[in-house]
């Protein structure tokens, strides 16, 4: 990972002058009755707690369907059949710049096991787990369009 190291509480963070896009597989699973999971982030993490689509950093060499298929198992302990890229989503955060890659997901094996002492919620709209992170918030609206949702899409 490049990009300028600030010391800053107890994590460095990524970005500074001329800071790095940093590209973050993101699945987001969708089951037979339109449901979706999202999963809380670990403690430890920046904006521990909030609640985001499972995934994580593209790291060196990967595609963005490679990182997803590494992320997944790593995280929830599932391993996905096709990859339908959705939509890619930028998003400026204090700690980083990143380009969240969306793919849905229909078909997966393996039971769910939170790897890393998330939570996870099988969620339709309006989602009614909170706090949801920013970048998530354009899913939900993506997710209203396509199902005729009006109306909040989560609370806060
Ligand atoms: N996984 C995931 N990350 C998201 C979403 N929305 C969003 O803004 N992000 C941001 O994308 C970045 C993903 O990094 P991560 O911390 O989950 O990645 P990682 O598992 O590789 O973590 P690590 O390398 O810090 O251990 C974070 O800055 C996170 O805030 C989302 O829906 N899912």
């Amino acid at each position: 990972m490049t990009g300028v190291l600030v010391a800053d509480g107890d994590r460095p963070r990524e970005g500074g002058p001329g800071r790095k896009e940093v590209e973050v597989a993101v699945g987001v699973l969708v089951r037979g009755d339109g449901a979706f999971l999202l999963t809380s982030r670990p403690e430890g993490k920046v904006y521990a707690g909030y609640w985001e689509f499972p995934g994580g950093k593209v790291e060196a060499g990967e595609t963005v369907e490679q990182a997803l298929r590494r992320e997944l198992i790593e995280e929830i302990g599932v391993e996905i059949g096709a990859v339908h890229p959705w939509r890619v989503e930028r998003v400026d955060y204090p700690h980083a710049l990143v380009r969240l890659n969306f793919c849905k997901v229909y078909e997966w094996t393996g039971e769910l096991h939170m790897h890393e002492g998330q939570q996870c919620s099988w969620e339709t709209l309006p989602v009614k787990v909170q706090p949801v992170l920013p970048g998530t918030v354009p899913v939900l609206k993506w997710f209203a369009e396509e199902r005729g949702f009006a109306g909040a899409t989560h609370a806060g």
